[in-house]
């Protein structure tokens, strides 16, 4: 892996930051989800074949934004091509899309009261979509914790200290009743209830999502500070009000090593700041593309032209 570095577009396009910031806080004017929703593309790239921009290409085939995680649940990607668009007519062919996702990602944190910190630049956008990847090394909201910190050490991330920080970014954002009315209704297939889920919180989400209800109605990951980047997201685990099955295992899962943890960011929210940064960096470090790897895409949907034609170039001399 070559190393990435803040500077990288300090003398290319020293305003990248600046650029991505207006976008994101205009389209947060309109859509307080948008932090939320962009920080979670670039976890879902990163996850898949690295931090490449894999998922915002546009590809009836292979394309990751049809995979079971993502289909009807990551969005923003409008947002990213805003950013994009500016981006291309400040420093043409400049800045990948896939630093586009790191930057919009530490944008969005600072945005809603998190940590702000210097993003490590300079990776390029792959050629290729990953369906398959995609559906197989996402974390599922059912998943055991053991499931999924193996998807994590799959990463090269850690199976404590990773998994809390960056499960945290559930401090902001939204999940469709479907990702949980199996708590509430049918959680061992005998129309229980999940006993780590607080029974006010199952109360308040039953209004929510009634059973047989619509499974696409939207409610807050973090039922006391839904938009600000915060520490609540942990002392709502303490208290059994973590949304996801995923998240209350956390700290449900008896003797797990998380639980130690989830006390720790609970009590100090500095800490959880300074580990939630250090585990995106490390997130954002995931098998790269550097150097003259891949490309900068001048569209983030598409590989550039010239690419596919040196391809199919290099194709046809190679079948003469
Ligand atoms: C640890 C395993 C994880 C699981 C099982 C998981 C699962 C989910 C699910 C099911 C949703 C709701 C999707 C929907 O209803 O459409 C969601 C939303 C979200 N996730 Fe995760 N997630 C995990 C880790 C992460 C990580 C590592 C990050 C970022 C660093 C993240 C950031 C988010 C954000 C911000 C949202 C809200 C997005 C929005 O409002 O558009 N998640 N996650
Ligand atoms: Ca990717
Ligand atoms: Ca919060």
């Amino acid at each position: 892996n070559a190393q990435l570095s803040p500077t990288f577009y300090d003398e290319t396009c020293p305003n990248v930051t600046n650029i991505i910031r207006d976008v994101l806080m205009n389209a947060s004017l309109s859509d307080p989800r948008i932090g939320a929703s962009l920080i979670r593309l670039h976890f879902h790239d990163c996850f898949v074949q690295g931090c490449d921009a894999s998922i915002l290409l546009d590809d009836p085939a292979n394309g990751e934004k049809e995979a079971l995680p993502n289909n009807n649940s990551a969005r923003g990607y409008e947002v990213v091509d805003a950013m994009k668009a500016v981006l291309e007519s400040a420093c043409p062919n400049t800045v990948s899309c896939a630093d586009i996702l790191a930057i919009a990602s530490e944008e969005s944190v600072c945005l809603a009261g998190g940590p702000s910190w210097a993003v490590p630049l300079g990776r390029r956008d792959g050629l290729t979509a990953n369906r398959t990847l995609a559906n197989s090394n996402l974390p599922g909201f059912n998943e055991s914790l053991e499931a999924i910190k193996s998807k994590f050490t799959a990463v090269g991330l850690d199976t404590s200290t990773d998994v809390v920080a960056l499960s945290g970014a559930h401090t902001f954002g939204r999940a469709q009743c479907f990702t949980f009315t199996s708590r509430l209704y049918n959680f061992t297939g005998e129309g229980d209830t999940d006993p780590t889920l607080n029974t006010t919180y199952l109360e308040a989400l039953s209004q929510i999502c009634p059973q047989g209800g619509n499974g696409s109605v939207l409610t807050d990951l973090d039922p006391t500070t839904p938009d600000a980047f915060d520490s609540n997201y942990f002392t709502n685990l303490q208290v059994n009000r973590g949304l996801l099955r995923s998240d209350q295992q956390l700290f449900s899962t008896e003797g797990a090593d998380t639980i130690e943890i989830v006390n720790r960011f609970a009590a100090n929210q500095t800490a959880f700041f300074e580990s939630f940064v250090e585990s995106m960096i490390r997130m954002g470090n995931i098998s790269l593309l550097t150097g003259t790897a891949g490309e900068i895409r001048t569209n983030c949907r598409a590989v550039n032209a010239a690419t596919i034609r040196s391809y199919s170039d290099d194709v046809l001399v190679s079948s003469i």
